[in-house]
């Protein structure tokens, strides 16, 4: 029997996903007995990096999730609508789903796995974070044996890319962002990728699964990378840091349980260097996980781009097709994920945590002082200092880094500040692991 699959998009993941299944020489001996049987494209006439017979591709996407024919439908067209739509019609005609796409499962994941459930299909979603990176199988299956207590990672491609060029080449940031698109890393809108929202769609996946249990994506507290400057990134080298945009997750253990809960944030984040995610480079991604008993595990490799997602995109459907072939009747709890309950995040107030702030101070005697007391007012200890004396009109820049302080102590300390009249600006606030 060969297995059929629809796929929804031809564009950089839909093009390596075909590449894989046109030369299946070498990798899992399943692959010849699955077949791309339809394609569905927004444009019939667009140029493609991958021949494809005419005769199967079409612009009439409703038409693939309708055909009695196709067993598995892959999206891979990317935003809301129609993915979201196709995606549960494809469910309601008793298809398994593959998708990559996290926006779609952070918002709606909640009904789309209800409704796979009640039709006994899989929906896997391996490629919807981290790319390449096989971390949503470590998390459903390989580390089920864990207590997960953090999760932290770089999970996005396009701004790691940004800020490792920033941080090696003294890149500017709008020709790496025009180059991370043209390598077919960033979203459609890479607003997306630079303020942080598809860290945060991202996260909202990995939490569940590592924590087991739903998870709000607009719990999520998330900050983008627009504000780093190539001075931000000097002075954390200076201080012994480098800046990725991080993802952080963590369980809040308390001895009532009603006050046990998760902390997940999306921010840019100073990493000292010799932290294991201070050396992901590129357009690589990382995932730290710290379980008991295993201790702590770190996946890293691509984090997008055709290829890598691809890889992922196809291994979903090997795991459908193994199981079909295996269990044709039974639906494999460890293949899907549905969780009852919802979590309690902690708002980012809660949250403690060391800061890095770059401050703009008119060049007068006593703003060290000013500072110091502003930050003693609100018990905020500083860790490390440096002031520079070489910026023009009268100003100097003052880099503070400060101990593990409460962000609300932090933030009502630089409200203080921003009403001292020895105060010029306030550039770049960021949080430090
Ligand atoms: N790129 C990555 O590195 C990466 C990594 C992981 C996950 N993802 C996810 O994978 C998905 C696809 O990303 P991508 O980079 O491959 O996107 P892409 O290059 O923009 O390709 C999108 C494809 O979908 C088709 N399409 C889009 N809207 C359509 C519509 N309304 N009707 C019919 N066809 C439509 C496009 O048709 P035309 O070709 O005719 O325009 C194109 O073939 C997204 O959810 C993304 O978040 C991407
Ligand atoms: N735009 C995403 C694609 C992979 O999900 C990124 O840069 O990480």
């Amino acid at each position: 029997m060969t297995y059929k699959v629809g796929l929804l998009g031809l564009g950089t993941v839909g093009t390596g996903v075909a590449k894989i299944f046109q030369a299946p020489a070498g990798r899992h001996p399943l692959l010849p007995e699955i077949e791309i049987a339809l394609v569905g494209v927004r444009s019939l006439n667009k140029q493609r990096d991958v021949a494809i017979n005419a005769e199967i591709v079409t612009d009439d996407l409703e038409s693939i999730v309708n055909d009695p024919a196709i067993d598995i439908v892959v999206e891979v067209i990317g935003g809301i609508e129609p993915a979201k739509s196709l995606i549960l019609k494809a469910i309601a005609n008793g298809k398994h789903v593959v998708t990559a796409n996290k926006a779609v499962i952070a918002r709606y994941g909640n009904e789309i796995f209800t409704a796979a459930k009640q039709k006994g299909v899989y929906v896997m979603l391996e490629a919807a974070a981290c790319g390449g990176i096989p971390v949503i199988q470590v998390l459903k299956q390989s580390l089920g044996g864990n207590r997960i207590s953090e999760l932290t990672g770089i999970v996005n491609g396009t701004t790691n890319y940004i800020l490792s060029r920033m941080y090696f080449e003294g890149a500017d940031f709008g020709a790496t962002l025009a180059e991370a698109q043209k390598l077919g890393y960033a979203e459609a809108d890479p607003t997306a990728d630079v303020d942080g929202f598809d860290a945060a769609d991202k996260m909202t996946i990995l939490a569940s699964l590592a924590f087991g249990d739903r998870i709000k994506l607009e719990d999520i507290y998330r900050e983008g990378i627009r504000s780093i400057t190539s001075a931000d990134i000097n002075y954390a080298k200076e201080l012994g840091f480098t800046i990725k945009l991080l993802g952080i997750a963590r369980r809040v253990e308390a001895k009532d349980a009603q006050d046990r809960h998760l902390e997940i944030r999306v921010h840019p984040t100073l990493i000292p260097i010799q932290h294991p995610l201070a050396n992901i480079h590129g357009v690589t991604n990382a995932v730290r996980i710290e379980g008991d008993p295993i201790g702590e595990v770190v996946l890293s490799g691509p984090g997008a781009g055709s290829g890598a997602t691809a890889s992922a995109v196809v291994a979903d459907i090997i795991n459908v097709v193994a199981v079909l072939k295996s269990l044709p009747n039974q639906i494999n709890q460890l293949m899907g994920c549905s969780h009852e309950h919802y979590a309690k995040i902690a708002p980012i107030e809660n949250t403690v945590t060391q800061f890095y702030a770059r401050l703009l101070t008119h060049d007068k005697p006593g703003v060290i002082g000013d500072l110091g007391t502003a930050f003693g007012k609100h018990s905020v200890s500083l860790n490390a200092i440096l002031q520079k004396n070489t910026i023009h009109d009268g100003l100097a820049e003052i880099v503070v880094v400060t101990q593990k302080v409460s962000e609300l102590n932090f933030q009502q300390a630089i409200a203080t500040i921003r009403d001292l009249p020895t105060l010029h600006s306030i550039p770049t606030v960021l949080r430090v692991i």
